[in-house]
């Protein structure tokens, strides 16, 4: 039972706050905390909490540290706890009143009265945050000069991007159109309301994740290999453009969720349950996409969790795996084929040194193929942040290459 009305979906985000900074879990496992809340409001309200202190987390740090004598422990809870109160007061508008009644409890026989000393220090000298989140001193050494345009992108969690089934634009949502096939809406909209949900007339995916797909063109019932396919945004793209597609992932989890996309949209394709790693497929593929497990920093701005967790012994294990995968599928490209690398990573290992390690012959990608404002690099890849077309709301972070058979 609550005690205090609210109080359920504070517990809930401390919860994830310690999954995600001690025990490295991704804001997806994280998640589970809030799962038992018993309804709609309090788990959004529970992973808001936790996703403006992952966002502000050095800001919120240096507001703590500003208002007290000694600097409290990295892993107290009392810190933990007033990062959630101040991400509360200064991004979620709480009253500071409410803040106090609702985050206090989770110190109970702890030290409540110098957080709540230290909040009120802040609160009356009326405390606020930088424009744009201070990112860790080595993500923003590790992201050099595109470290501020993707920090300005962090502040908030970003619009809601659509991409169309190819058969008609009829029944589905008003927004910004920024590439064929596509429609923005404002971030916050909820999805399951919109016309169109229910026929599976589009589906949810950020502009830049929506361009891979794309560049393989239309399939005119030609083969295509979706390798490491799930939850399934991609292979729904290329059986919309006509490709007979191979969906292969190795998570039944993740599989099942491709399948009910494509009950969904009604849209179809062999799913294969596999490791890449191991299998070997009948025949070769006009076009194979390979969008390849990765540290997914690119998608910061919807999961902060990344901005904390990710550091060079993750980047180096998927860099591995990913140089690992791109060389089997090499192999499947039937000769004038197409092979598409993509991972939504902004680290140069999982990108740029992929695509410079590998010897096929490259199909260089080119700006007409891209929506406006999209300009491939000299070498013909791709690579897009949050800072690309900022005015318009960014895009996920995302490296793609393109090699011909
Ligand atoms: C970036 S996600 C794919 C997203 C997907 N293409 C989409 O657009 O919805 C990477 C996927 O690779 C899968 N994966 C990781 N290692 C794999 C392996 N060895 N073999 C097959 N799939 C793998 C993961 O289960 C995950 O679903």
């Amino acid at each position: 039972m609550e005690t205090v009305p609210g109080s359920g979906a504070r517990k809930a985000a401390l919860k994830m706050l310690d999954a995600v900074l001690r025990r490295g879990e991704t804001m997806e496992q994280a998640g589970g905390a809030a799962n038992g809340l018993p309804n709609f409001a309090d788990r959004a309200l529970a992973r808001a909490i936790a996703g403006e202190v992952l966002r502000w987390l050095v800001d919120l740090d240096a507001l703590i540290d500003s208002a007290t004598a000694k600097p409290l422990p990295e892993d107290a809870k009392a810190r933990m706890v007033l990062r959630m109160m101040l991400a509360q007061w200064l991004r979620l508008d709480t009253p500071p009143h409410a803040v106090v009644a609702t985050a206090l409890p989770l110190l109970a026989g702890g030290p409540k009265r110098l957080a709540h000393g230290v909040f009120a220090t802040l609160t009356r000298g009326e405390a606020r945050l930088p424009h744009i989140p201070t990112l860790p001193p080595e993500v923003a050494a590790r992201w050099g000069e595109r470290a501020e345009p993707i920090a300005a992108g962090i502040g908030q969690p970003p619009p809601l991007d659509l991409t169309l089934r190819s058969d008609g634009t009829a029944d589905v949502p008003e927004g910004e159109s920024l590439a064929l096939l596509h429609r923005r809406l404002p971030r916050g909209t909820a999805v399951e309301n919109l016309p169109g949900f229910e026929k599976g007339a589009w589906w949810v995916q950020d502009l830049a994740a929506s361009l891979p797909a794309r560049l393989l063109g239309q399939g005119a019932g030609r083969r295509a290999l979706d390798l490491c396919a799930a939850p399934g945004g991609k292979t729904l793209q290329l059986a919309s453009a006509g490709w007979q597609v191979t969906a292969l992932d190795n998570s039944s989890r993740r599989l099942e969720r491709l399948r009910q996309n494509l009950a969904r949209t009604g849209l179809s394709a062999d799913i294969v349950e596999a490791d890449a790693m191991g299998w070997e497929p009948d025949g070769l593929f006009d076009a194979i996409l390979l969008d390849a497990p990765c540290t997914a920093t690119g998608t910061c701005r919807r999961n902060p969790d990344v901005i904390h967790r990710i550091g060079p012994r993750q980047i180096e294990a998927m860099a591995v795996l990913q140089g690992q995968l791109l060389e089997r599928a090499a192999n499947w490209i039937a000769p004038g084929g197409t092979l598409v690398y993509a991972t939504c990573s902004l680290e140069r290992e999982e990108g740029e040194d992929i695509a410079s390690a590998c010897d096929l012959t490259a199909d260089p990608l080119s700006a007409e193929e891209l929506p406006a404002g999209i300009v491939p690099k000299p070498e013909g890849w791709v690579r897009t942040d949050p800072g690309i077309l900022a005015e318009h709301g960014g895009m996920d972070g995302f490296f793609i290459a393109r090699w011909r058979g």
